[in-house]
């Protein structure tokens, strides 16, 4: 088993929650439109899934199948396990719901990667082939979660979509631009937020703002962010106050973006590329 992954994607977890101050979500100045949680909840959740996160990349390591959607539906079932090591451990609150399924297919995919000098981005595409047929082929089904009743309402997959495309917004967009950024880590960390909310269609935001009708505003809220100078200015930290006093009013969050935040540092983790950067 491969120690230094399982690091990462445990540091990852943390990195974001320790990043402040975050419109809507939880960070330890402030548990934005989360009035269940809290840091403290968080970092309870993060080490209750250091297990799973060992056995994602175990089973990564060892996997010698030629199918990786066996390899995923492998996962998932330790998934599934994870979230109800989550929840014992958050006196059951979705801490991390979104991370496990994200964070997971990271950490499984590159230690895969890793044995059989492969592109990441490429195994994730080969595990979750499929994936948004697969998960939503009953219209018909009570008691559906957000996902798939956003799915069947707009025909948007959310988090399952971005996986079987293989997270193109990590390789293309968030990855690429947090090695570019310079600063403290935690002002990277906040800009690479914003540009994450910038981008991607997140369904706990849709879910919480009745719709897609409020993407639109989101986006341009984080074009007014980078106008203003971003976590580098005075100006652009104090937009960020405002956006989380707006967002905490409407009950608006961004769980999804928080999750692609956090695949985003763990990449950067394993590339060696979030050090300090002046
Ligand atoms: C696909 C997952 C994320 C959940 O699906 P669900 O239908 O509940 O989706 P929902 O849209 O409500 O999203 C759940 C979480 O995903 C995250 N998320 C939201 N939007 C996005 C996005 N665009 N990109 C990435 N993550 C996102 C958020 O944290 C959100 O809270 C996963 O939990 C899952 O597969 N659940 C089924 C049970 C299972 O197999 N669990 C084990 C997972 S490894
Ligand atoms: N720092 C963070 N603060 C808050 N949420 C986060 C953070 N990081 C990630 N998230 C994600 O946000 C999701 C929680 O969203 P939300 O609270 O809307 O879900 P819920 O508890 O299922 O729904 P509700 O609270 O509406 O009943 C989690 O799955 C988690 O992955």
């Amino acid at each position: 088993m491969s120690k230094s992954i399982v690091d990462h994607a445990l540091e990852a977890l943390l990195y974001e929650v320790v990043t402040e101050p975050k419109p809507g979500l939880v960070d330890p100045n402030n548990n934005g439109s989360h009035s269940d949680m809290d840091v403290y909840t968080f970092i309870n959740s993060s080490v209750a899934l250091r297990e799973y996160f060992e056995q994602a990349s175990q089973l990564g390591e060892s996997f010698t199948g030629n199918d990786l959607i066996e390899m995923f539906a492998s996962l998932r079932e330790k998934g599934i396990q994870a979230e109800k090591a989550m929840f014992a451990a958050t006196n059951n609150v979705n801490t991390h719901k979104g991370a496990i399924f994200s964070l997971g297919i990271f950490t499984c995919a590159q230690s895969y990667a890793g044995v059989h000098q492969q592109n990441v981005y490429e195994v994730i595409r080969q595990m979750c082939k499929g994936l948004v047929a697969h998960d939503m082929k009953d219209k018909e089904k009570t008691n559906k979660t957000i996902g798939e009743q956003i799915y069947f309402k707009y025909g948007y997959a959310g988090a399952r979509e971005l996986a079987e495309s293989g997270y193109p917004v990590v390789e293309k967009t968030t990855l690429p631009f947090l090695e570019k950024s310079t600063g403290t880590i935690n002002q990277r960390l906040l800009d690479t937020l914003i540009k994450t909310a910038s981008v991607i269609a997140d369904t706990t935001f849709i879910k919480r703002s009745g719709g897609m009708d409020q993407l639109p505003w989101l986006k341009k809220v984080c074009r007014q962010y980078f106008d203003l100078g971003g976590s580098k200015t005075a100006e652009g930290i104090e937009y960020l106050r405002e956006m989380n006093t707006i967002f905490v009013e409407h009950n608006y969050t961004l769980g999804g973006c928080a999750d692609i935040l956090i695949v985003t540092i763990f990449m950067a983790l394993e590339k060696d590329s979030l050090s300090f950067k002046n």
